[in-house]
Order: C-alpha cells, then sequence, then structure tokens
C-alpha cells in the first residue's frame, strides 16, 4: 500500500489536495488517476481536485493542477493563492514576494503576513489573451469575442472569450440566481468550437466596480469559486463598458469575495484569502 503526505486548502471553498513535491515522489502517469481519487467526496478526501507544489527552475516553485475529472489545467487562480501561502508558511521561500511558474507562464504572488501565517495573497495574474487563437476558439485567429452572438443547443447567447492562461467564456444574466450553471454550464464546456474545452462563468453587474459570479469550471463542473474565472469576468466587464479598467472591482462568488484590477498596463491582479483546512497521509 503506497501512500503519501497531503494538505487540504482552499480559496473561497475552492478546494485542492495539494502534494509537496519537494518532499513527495508521484509516478507522472499516475497522476491524473490520482486526482479523481482525492477528489472523490465518497471514497476518496473531497475536492475540486488535485494541485502539486513543485520545484521550478525558473521561479521559487512550481504549481500544476488537476481537475477532478483528472485533466490537467493550466492556470488556477485560488490555487496559486493556497500554494503562495504554504511555500511561504513551510520555509520554502523566504521573501514576501515571489514567483510562480505554471504551465501558461510566470506569475508574481505576494503574501500578507499576521504572526507567521498569510491571511491573504495577492497574485499578478498577468496579461489576458483575447483573440480566438489564444482562448482558443475556432474561426479567425486573430478576432477577438466581445459580446458576440453565439448559439447552444438551439438557443441564441452572447459570450465573451478570455483566456487567463485557460479558456474562459463569460455570460451575463440578470439574476445570478437564475443563472443556468448546470444545464448551459456542461454544454459550453465541452462545445466542439472550444478544442481545449472552457470553463464557463456566468456574470450578474450590480454596479461598475461589483459582480456577481457562479462558474461551471471545466473538467470540475460546479464549484464554490474559480480566481482565473473572477478575472476573466473583470476582463469581459471592462471590454464590455460594464466595470473600469484600473479601478478595483469586487466579485461575489458564491464561496466569497475577490478584488480584482485589471490594470493600464494590462495586468490583471487578484486579491483573496487561501486557508489551510487539515493535513494527512492519502493510501492508495
Ligand atoms: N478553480 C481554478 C480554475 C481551474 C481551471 C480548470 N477548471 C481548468 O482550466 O481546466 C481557479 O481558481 O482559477
Amino acid at each position: 500500500m503506497r501512500s503519501f503526505s497531503f494538505t487540504k486548502m482552499h480559496g473561497l471553498g475552492n478546494s485542492y489536495i495539494y502534494v509537496n513535491m519537494f518532499k513527495e515522489r508521484l509516478a507522472e502517469e499516475e497522476l491524473s488517476y490520482i486526482a479523481k481519487r482525492v477528489a472523490n467526496v465518497h471514497t476518496g478526501i473531497g475536492s475540486d481536485g488535485l494541485i502539486l507544489i513543485c520545484p521550478s527552475d525558473v521561479a521559487s516553485v512550481k504549481m500544476r493542477i488537476f481537475n477532478s475529472d483528472g485533466s490537467e489545467g493550466k492556470n488556477c487562480g485560488n490555487g496559486l493563492r493556497c500554494v503562495a501561502k504554504y511555500v511561504y508558511e513551510h520555509g520554502i521561500v523566504q521573501e514576501e514576494q515571489f514567483m510562480i511558474e505554471t504551465l501558461s507562464g510566470l506569475v508574481q504572488a505576494r503574501v500578507f503576513v499576521e504572526d507567521g501565517k498569510v491571511n491573504s495573497v495577492e497574485i499578478n495574474m498577468g496579461k489576458p489573451r483575447l483573440s480566438r487563437g489564444e482562448i482558443p476558439m475556432v474561426g479567425k485567429e486573430n478576432d477577438v469575442v466581445i459580446n458576440e452572438r453565439i448559439d447552444f443547443a438551439g438557443h441564441t447567447y452572447y459570450m465573451t472569450g478570455v483566456s487567463m492562461g485557460n479558456p474562459h467564456a463569460v455570460f451575463y444574466v440578470d439574476r445570478i440566481e437564475e443563472a443556468p450553471v448546470t444545464t448551459l454550464g456542461p454544454i459550453v464546456e465541452k462545445d466542439e468550437r472550444f478544442p481545449e474545452g472552457m470553463n464557463v462563468e456566468f456574470v450578474e453587474v450590480v454596479n461598475e466596480r461589483e459582480l456577481h459570479f457562479r462558474v461551471w469550471e471545466r473538467g470540475s463542473g460546479v464549484t464554490e469559486a474559480c480566481g482565473t474565472g473572477a478575472c476573466a469576468a473583470v476582463v469581459a466587464s471592462v471590454l464590455n463598458g460594464k466595470t473600469k479598467r484600473d479601478e478595483e472591482t469586487v466579485v461575489h462568488l458564491a464561496g466569497g469575495d475577490l478584488y480584482i484590477t485589471w490594470k493600464e498596463n494590462g495586468d490583471v491582479l487578484m486579491r483573496g484569502a487561501a486557508e489551510t483546512i487539515c493535513t494527512g497521509v492519502y493510501y492508495y
């Protein structure tokens, strides 16, 4: 019987099982299987997936994220805040600002510390990618997708496409509690026009500095929060003239609030909580 130590952490209820790969050894070919197993609430630990905290040649640490269906994602905003908290509190890094490597590039983390504990983290998520080629989405690769009319299952919707290193489709609704998260979400996630699948966000605009937000995640389904998705929602809202560039927007997710600014220089800053739930040993 094999085993590894883990830490369960969450960002606004978006929880993952974190494994410190500076100490643990997991077989590459088993990572997808392990992600599915640990995420299972009945026979595993229960989470939205698995996140590996790995050594990096180009940054202080590297983050890899696996969804609960075993697919590997390229970025994870809530995960980045928890990784930053973990590596600071475990002495893997000593500075309060450092770089984290992801499959979609490098990001800068800044931890806010009280009595040796990190209670919130700000991540510079870098620049959003807006062209069809970068989202990715079929069609002319340099075209952008802003409030574009698109049909799913015989109904017409208006979509804004944003990549934060992972793909997001943003739809606006009048009342967030009526958003078709579990009906339209899975249809959009697997639509053939999105070669790498799609994370699906629903947004109600409260005012020019406040959004309500719900999400259907690629590979994980409904989650309490999605950091990259919230960043995509703020970028989409500026592009659609609903919120302002360079001004902080509060995004109300099911699991709590994120504070996000799409700066004039193009970078997207995301600030929010990161919490440790428990540690343990997993047998498989
Ligand atoms: N929950 C994550 C996003 C995971 C994205 C993953 N579902 C994918 O892109 O495949 C976040 O906080 O950004």
